[in-house]
């Protein structure tokens, strides 16, 4: 098992020489859930995307090659059924079939979607495509996972297992990263942070690191740490 993800990313973006994010470099311990924190835009996702290593300009690196990943946005095939995701899942995956089909039906009772195997995600709710992205990207079991937006669209009783399940998997050693605008739950799950404005690195830490003074939230953190960067204090 991979002690420690290395995330050094020099400079990443969508077109050659063109760079969205510059020096973005942290590491995501195992057994921890590292919190990616920005405003929209700032470059949480092509950070992630970089880490993965599918952005189209890329100078840096990640020592990371097989992960878990649910996207910012469901990805989902037209013409299969939820059991066919999950059966085209166990076929990609070199893991042995009986325990990610096991796991596969596990998470689709978490979820909730047992019953609902048999008919075509394209249909479903936003929340429940969210659910199907957390089913596939949580059957395998990997040493990292990356979840961006993990809890968009998911009802409060999904939250709550959905934290439940992060809990579990940082018990077992996992190293997971998750890109999130949920501050107030973020700051009661999250190890560390590490706060992206305008495509670099604001500061990493933990809340106690972060924080000025006692029970400062993220919230307030993040929009004084804005304020400075934006005024040149940093
Ligand atoms: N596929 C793409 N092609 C070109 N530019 C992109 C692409 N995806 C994102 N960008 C640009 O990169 C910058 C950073 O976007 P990114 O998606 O990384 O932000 P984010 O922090 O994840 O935002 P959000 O919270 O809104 O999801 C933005 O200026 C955005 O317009």
């Amino acid at each position: 098992m991979v002690e420690i993800v290395r995330v050094d990313i020099k400079k990443a973006g969508y077109i050659e020489n063109e760079a969205v994010i510059e020096n973005i470099e942290f590491d995501i311990p195992n057994g921890e859930l590292v919190g990616l924190i920005g405003a929209n835009g700032a470059g949480k996702s092509t950070t992630i995307q970089a880490i993965m290593k599918t952005a189209p300009f890329l100078e840096g690196e990640c020592d990371v090659e097989t992960y878990g990943y649910v996207p910012e946005r469901p990805i989902i095939y037209e013409y299969f059924t939820l059991s066919e995701h999950i059966d085209f899942l166990i076929r990609t995956v070199k893991q042995d079939e009986r325990v990610l089909r096991k796991r596969a039906e596990e998470l689709c009772k978490v979820f909730r979607l047992e019953q609902k195997l048999h008919e075509y995600p394209t249909n479903f709710s936003k929340g429940m495509q969210q659910k199907v992205m957390l089913i596939l990207a949580l059957t395998p079991t990997y040493d990292f996972y990356i979840l961006d937006e993990p809890f968009m669209g998911l009802d409060p009783q999904a939250i709550r297992k959905l934290i439940q399940l992060i809990e579990d998997y940082k018990n077992r050693g996992a190293a997971i990263l998750m890109s999130t605008h949920a501050l107030d739950t973020a700051e009661k799950i999250c190890d560390q942070f590490v706060l992206i404005h305008k495509g670099t690195l604001l500061k990493k830490g933990t809340l106690e690191e972060l924080q000025r003074h006692k029970d400062e939230p993220l919230l307030e953190i993040f929009d004084d740490l804005i304020e400075d960067a934006d005024h040149g204090k940093l």
